[in-house]
C-alpha cells in the first residue's frame, strides 16, 4: 500500500498505492509509517520523496473508513513523524492533493507539483475540518486570511494558485517525481527547521479579531445551520491565538464533535450519492455499464427563452457546436445578443480563456437537419411541443436523438409522434441551465438504453449531476414539490403567514423558503399548469375542494390580482418594483389572507415552526417513498441528489430520504398518520405503502432500501 524504492543518488521514493485516488486507508497509513522508518534508518538515504501511483498523489483520508472503527496508525502522529525527519522530505504532487493528502504534503518539508494538479482542503464539504493538522499548518504557511478562504469553502485550487499562495515550492510541466528527486538532492544537507510548519508563527493581519468575526458571520449566512464551517473558523481562531500544540488540541476536540454529528454522516452520504447516481440503471436492466453512449459534437436547441439560452451556453462550454433556433424574430435578436455575453461570462467564471463551442443562430427549423442531438426548450405547452417534435422528426436525419426540456410533461406522448420513439428522452434542466448542477434524464417506456446513456453522458460532460428518472407527471423533483407547495398553501389558510412558513424552512437550511422561491420563479408557472389540469380558470367553481380533494385557491387568487412574483414587483411579498430582489412583508397579503379566511369561515390559529416543517417536509418525503415504490427513481440516493442539487435541500441534511432515516421512519409514519387523520381530504398525507413496509421490517438504513425495494417488488409486496 506504500512502495519503497531506493533511487540512485541516495533518494528514497515512497509511492502510495491505493487505487483509484490513493486514499489514506489504514493499510496506506501503515505503509507510510513503515517506509518512512526504513528511509530514516538507511544511512545511505539522504532525502525522501513521497508520491502517488497512477498520476494521483492522494485524495485524502479514506472516506469509506469513517463508517467503522478507525484501525491502523492515526494520521496526526504519522504526519508529525514525517515533519520531524532530519532528512529533507518532499511531496511530489500529481493529479490531486486533497484533504488528508494535502495535510500529508504540509507535513513534508517541500512540495513540488505538476501544473495540472489540484489542491485543497475539502473536509468542510464532508462535515469535517482538516483534522490532521491542516487547520494549524496551513495558516502558518500562507497566513490566516488565505487559509480561512480555503478551509471554509473547501474549494480546489490550481497548482498556479497554490504556488502564488506559497503552498508549493515549485510547479512543473515535466515529470513531477523526477523534478522532486532533483529538488531534494539539491537541498539535502540544508537546515530544515524553517520547513517544519508546526514550529512557525501564524501570520495574521492587524485586525485579526474583526477578520475572524466577519468570517464567522459569512459562514453562518452561507450555510445556515451547518456545523462544519463554524468549526473551521473556530479552529483557525485557535491557530491565530494559541501555540501549535494547544491549537492541535482544539482541532482534535472540534473534529471529534463534528465526526460524531449527524451532519457529517449526511454530507458523506451526499458525497457517495452523487457517485451512485452516475451508475444508473433502469427497471429494464439497461445500465451505465451495459449501454453505449454516443459522443455528441453537434447539437441544436429549439426555443431561446431563459432555459434555451442557458442550455446553449452549457453545451457550447463543453466544446459542442450548437445551432440555436428561435422562430420569433424579436426573441431571436435578443438571444443572439444575450447568449454570447452569457457564454463569455461563464467561460470567465470557469477560467476558460475562450469558450470552446461555436454557436450559430437561426429562425429556421430546417437548420437542425445535420445535428446529432436536439434539445427542445419551447414554452411548457404540450400541443406546441408536439408540433415541434412532429417537425423535428421530419427534418432531422434518421438516428438523431430528440430530447425535451419539459419539466413534467409526458415524454412518451412526445415520442409517439416521432419516427424513432426509442431516440426520445427528457433532459430536464434547472434554471439557470448553464449554472445549476442538476439534470433529470427522463426515460419513457420506449426510450432506448443508448438514448438514456447518451443524455446521461452529455450531462456529465456539461458538469451536471445527471439522474435517470422515470416518466411520470412532474418526474421526480417537481412531483415531490407538489405536496410541499400544497401544504404551504394550506398552512396559510389555517393561520400562518408566508414569512412564518419561509422562516421555518430557511431555519432548516433551505436558502429560500417556498413563498420567496415561488416569487422568484414566477407564480404564473404553477397557475398555468393548474389551469391546464382544469383545477382553476373560467367556469371552475371557487371552492376549497376540487377533483375530490382539498384544494387551496389562494395562489390562483394572488395571480388573478396581477401579482406574479418578482417580475411584477408583487407576489407573496412586495419588492422595489418589477424585477426587485429584496422581499418585504406586504400588508396587502395579510389583509387578503384575513378576507379569504373570513370568506371561507376559517379561524386562524397559531402554527408552530415544527408543524410547518412536518407538514411541508413529511408530505414531500412521503411522495419520495411513492416514487421509489413506483420505480420512478432507482434508489433513495437518486431522489436525494435531485433535491440537493436542484431544489436547495440543505446538503448537511443529506437529502429528503436520508433525512427521513435520520428522523426515524417510525416517527415520520406516525406524524403522517396524525396529519392525515386531521386532514383526510389530503391524499398526499396518506403514508405510502413502502414507508409502512420499511417500518414493519425495522426501519433499515437508507443504504439498504434499494435492495429491499427490489426484493419486495419481486415478491409483489409493493
Ligand atoms: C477520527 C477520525 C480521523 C479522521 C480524520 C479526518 C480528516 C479527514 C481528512 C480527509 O482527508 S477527508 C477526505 C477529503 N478528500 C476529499 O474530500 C476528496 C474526495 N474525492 C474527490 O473529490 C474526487 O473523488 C476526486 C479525488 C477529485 C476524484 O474525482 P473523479 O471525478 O476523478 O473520481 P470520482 O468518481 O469522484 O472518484 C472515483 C472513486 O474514488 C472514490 N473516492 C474518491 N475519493 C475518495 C476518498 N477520499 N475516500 C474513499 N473513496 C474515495 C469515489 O467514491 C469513487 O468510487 P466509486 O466506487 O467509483 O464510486
Amino acid at each position: 500500500m506504500a512502495m519503497y524504492s531506493r533511487l540512485p543518488g541516495s533518494v528514497a521514493l515512497i509511492t502510495l498505492q491505493n487505487p483509484p485516488v490513493n486514499a489514506l486507508s489504514a493499510a496506506v497509513r501503515q505503509g507510510i509509517v513503515d517506509t518512512v522508518q526504513r528511509a530514516l534508518k538507511d544511512p545511505k538515504v539522504t532525502s525522501v520523496v513521497i508520491c502517488g501511483q497512477n498520476g494521483k498523489f492522494c485524495g485524502g483520508a479514506d472516506i469509506r473508513e469513517f463508517a467503522g472503527p478507525m484501525l491502523g496508525p492515526p494520521l496526526v502522529p504519522m504526519i508529525h513523524a514525517i515533519e520531524a525527519v532530519d532528512k529533507p522530505v518532499a511531496a511530489a504532487i500529481e493529479g490531486v492533493a486533497l484533504g488528508g493528502g494535502l495535510e500529508l504534503a504540509l507535513g513534508c518539508h517541500y512540495r513540488i507539483a505538476h501544473s495540472k494538479a489540484l489542491l485543497g482542503l475539502p473536509e468542510v464539504t464532508l462535515g469535517l475540518l482538516p483534522g490532521a493538522g491542516g487547520s494549524q499548518r496551513l495558516p502558518r504557511l500562507i497566513g490566516l486570511t488565505a487559509a480561512l478562504d480555503l478551509i471554509t469553502t473547501g474549494r480546489h485550487i490550481s497548482a498556479a494558485e497554490a504556488l502564488k499562495l506559497g503552498i508549493l515550492d515549485q510547479v512543473t510541466d515535466n515529470n513531477v517525481v523526477d523534478q522532486a528527486v532533483e529538488f531534494v538532492r539539491r537541498v539535502a544537507g540544508q537546515p530544515l527547521d524553517s520547513r517544519r510548519l508546526s514550529t512557525l508563527p501564524c501570520p495574521c493581519p492587524p485586525d485579526v479579531d474583526s477578520l475572524l468575526d466577519k468570517a464567522m458571520v459569512k459562514v453562518r449566512q452561507r450555510s445556515r445551520g451547518a456545523l462544519a464551517p463554524v468549526a473551521c473558523v473556530q479552529a483557525l481562531m485557535a491557530a491565530a491565538s494559541l501555540p501549535y500544540t494547544q491549537g492541535m488540541e482544539k482541532e482534535r476536540d472540534l473534529l471529534t464533535t463534528l465526526f460524531n454529528s449527524g451532519q457529517a454522516r449526511a454530507l458523506q452520504y451526499a458525497f457517495f450519492s452523487q457517485r451512485v447516481v452516475g451508475k444508473w440503471s433502469l427497471p429494464s436492466g439497461a445500465s451505465w455499464d451495459n449501454s453505449a453512449a454516443r459522443t455528441i459534437s453537434k447539437a441544436a436547441v429549439i426555443g431561446l427563452g431563459t432555459m434555451g439560452r442557458g442550455i446553449v451556453v452549457a453545451l457550447a462550454l463543453t466544446g459542442i457546436s450548437v445551432v440555436a433556433v428561435e422562430t420569433q424574430e424579436k426573441q431571436l435578436a435578443e438571444a443572439s445578443q444575450a447568449v454570447p455575453a452569457m457564454l463569455q461570462r461563464e467561460a470567465g467564471r470557469r477560467s476558460l480563456a475562450t469558450p470552446p463551442g461555436v454557436i450559430s443562430f437561426s429562425s429556421n427549423l430546417q437548420d437542425v437537419s445535420e445535428v446529432e442531438l436536439v434539445i427542445e426548450a419551447v414554452f411548457e405547452d404540450m400541443s406546441l411541443k408536439l408540433q415541434v417534435f412532429r417537425h423535428l422528426t421530419s427534418v432531422c436525419r434518421p438516428g438523431t436523438l430528440l430530447c425535451s426540456n419539459t419539466s413534467g410533461l409526458d415524454i412518451d406522448q412526445l415520442a409517439a409522434v416521432t419516427q424513432s420513439p426509442g431516440l426520445v428522452v427528457g433532459m430536464h434542466f434547472f434554471a439557470p441551465a448553464h449554472v445549476m448542477k442538476l439534470l433529470e434524464v427522463v426515460y419513457g417506456p420506449r426510450s432506448s438504453p443508448e438514448a438514456v446513456a447518451t443524455a446521461m453522458q452529455l450531462g456529465k460532460r456539461m458538469g451536471k449531476v445527471s439522474v435517470a428518472v422515470g416518466n411520470c407527471p412532474g418526474f421526480v423533483g417537481n412531483r415531490m414539490l407538489k405536496p410541499y407547495l400544497e401544504q404551504a398553501n394550506f398552512l396559510l389558510e389555517e393561520g400562518a403567514t408566508p414569512q412564518q412558513v419561509d422562516e421555518a424552512l430557511e431555519e432548516f437550511g433551505f436558502p429560500m423558503g417556498v413563498f420567496r422561491m415561488s416569487d422568484l420563479s414566477g407564480l404564473d408557472v404553477g397557475w398555468r399548469i393548474r389551469k391546464e389540469a382544469g383545477l382553476t380558470g373560467p367556469g371552475v367553481e371557487s371552492t376549497r375542494t376540487r377533483q375530490g380533494r382539498r384544494y387551496s385557491p389562494l395562489p390562483d387568487q394572488v395571480c388573478e390580482a396581477g401579482r406574479l412574483g418578482q417580475k411584477t414587483g408583487r407576489g407573496w411579498y412586495q419588492y422595489d418594483g418589477p424585477g426587485g430582489r429584496v422581499a418585504r412583508s406586504d400588508p396587502w397579503v395579510h389583509i387578503f389572507l384575513e378576507a379569504y379566511r373570513a370568506e371561507h369561515g376559517l379561524v386562524a390559529r397559531s402554527i408552530a415552526p415544527e408543524e410547518i416543517l412536518e407538514r411541508c417536509l413529511y408530505a414531500l418525503i412521503n411522495e419520495g417513498f411513492n416514487i421509489l415504490q413506483d420505480a420512478m427513481a432507482a434508489g433513495p440516493e437518486d431522489i436525494d441528489a435531485i433535491y440537493v442539487f436542484g431544489y436547495g435541500w440543505p446538503r448537511h441534511h443529506g437529502g429528503p430520504m436520508f433525512h427521513a432515516g435520520q428522523v426515524g421512519l417510525g416517527r415520520i409514519l406516525e406524524r403522517l398518520q396524525h396529519h392525515h387523520h386531521n386532514h383526510p381530504d389530503v391524499p398526499h398525507l396518506k403514508p405510502s405503502t413502502l414507508l409502512r413496509r420499511l417500518v414493519a421490517v425495522g426501519s433499515p438504513p437508507v443504504q439498504t432500501w434499494r435492495e429491499f425495494i427490489n426484493k419486495e417488488r419481486v415478491h409483489s409486496q409493493l
